[in-house]
């Protein structure tokens, strides 16, 4: 049984088990639950602490796991991104109050607050800059109003919860985040059909499938238009003027394309979700 390590509650556990469930596991039923086994997909879950998972995987206690980059890298374990699963996105920087700081050379010497003090401190001595590193489990943004840091380094979703304590953002990214798949670094069997099988999700999520009629007369202006990713599907229609064409294309695109179609003459120009692929 492949053993995998899922996040148990916040940012990530949601999606991370969505994600599974649409690949085809069977996850916990009780949110409360700290391991479950699949047989029929020979995987076992267990429930853990985002912040914890790489522990576990890079110890090799656990085979594979969904964290985020910046709790992996914060962690300093051995386990190694396998990849990225397209969600849980986030940017890691630094703050500061207003016009207090300009570049990451005004960070030298002054007390940093933060709940990653790996990633960050890694990040600082990479740059030659030495700080006092506050360590906080949370809240991080109040730490400058109270007086325990001078400045931050925390996750920045939208950036508002930065606003709300009167901070503004300045140097370098430190890190863009995501949820990622990660692994010990040795071979597991099975591991490649839970990979195979998450980027199937991904691509469902990410890619729609289009149908459309079209006047034969303009077939090739319009598979240009939307090629598809090995070549589209064209199927005859009962009028021999019209085929009948279906292509997958980016979701983000979608209403471009039909646009597009629409204008080339293509009509009955359908778009539907894909539940599941592998490509
Ligand atoms: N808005 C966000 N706030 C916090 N973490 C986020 C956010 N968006 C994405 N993430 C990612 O989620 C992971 C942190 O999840 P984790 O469950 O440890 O913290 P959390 O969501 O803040 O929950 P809590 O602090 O309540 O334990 C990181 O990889 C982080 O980059
Ligand atoms: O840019 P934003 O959209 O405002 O999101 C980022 C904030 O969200 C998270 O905090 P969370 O709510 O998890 O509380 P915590 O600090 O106690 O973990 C994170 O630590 C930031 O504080
Ligand atoms: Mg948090």
């Amino acid at each position: 049984m492949l053993r995998i390590a899922v996040p148990n509650k916040g940012s990530l556990s949601e999606t991370a088990a969505q994600m599974l469930w649409e690949a085809g596991y069977t996850g916990r039923r009780d949110p409360r639950d700290l391991h479950t086994a699949d047989p029929r997909n020979g995987v076992e879950f267990f429930y853990l602490r985002p912040r914890d998972i790489a522990t576990y995987v890079g110890s090799g206690a656990l085979d594979v796991g969904i964290t985020g980059r910046d709790l992996l890298l914060d962690s300093g374990s051995d386990a190694v991104e396998i990849a990225p699963l397209g969600f849980g996105d986030s940017t890691f920087r630094f703050a500061g109050p207003a016009g207090a700081f300009t570049d990451l050379a005004g960070l030298q010497d002054v007390r940093v607050a933060t709940s990653y003090p790996g990633l960050v401190g890694a990040f600082l001595a990479g740059h030659g800059v030495t700080s006092t590193l506050v360590k906080l489990d949370g809240a991080v943004e109040s730490a400058v109003r109270l007086g325990v840091a001078d400045a931050v380094a925390d996750v920045v979703s939208t950036g508002s919860t930065l606003r709300q304590a009167g901070l503004e953002i300045f140097g370098p990214v430190i890190l863009d985040s995501e949820a990622v798949l990660i692994g010990s670094g040795v071979e597991r069997s099975g591991a490649d059909t839970l990979l195979r099988r998450l980027q199937g999700v991904l691509v469902a999520r990410q890619y729609v499938l289009l149908d459309y009629d079209v006047p034969v007369e303009h077939l090739e202006a319009a598979t240009a238009a939307a090629p598809g990713f090995e070549s589209p599907t064209v199927s005859p229609l009962h009028d021999p003027e019209w085929v009948a064409v279906r292509v997958m294309i980016p979701r983000g695109d979608m209403n471009q394309v039909m646009d597009e179609l629409y204008s080339l003459g293509a009509r009955a120009i359908l778009v539907s979700a894909i539940h599941a692929a592998r490509l």
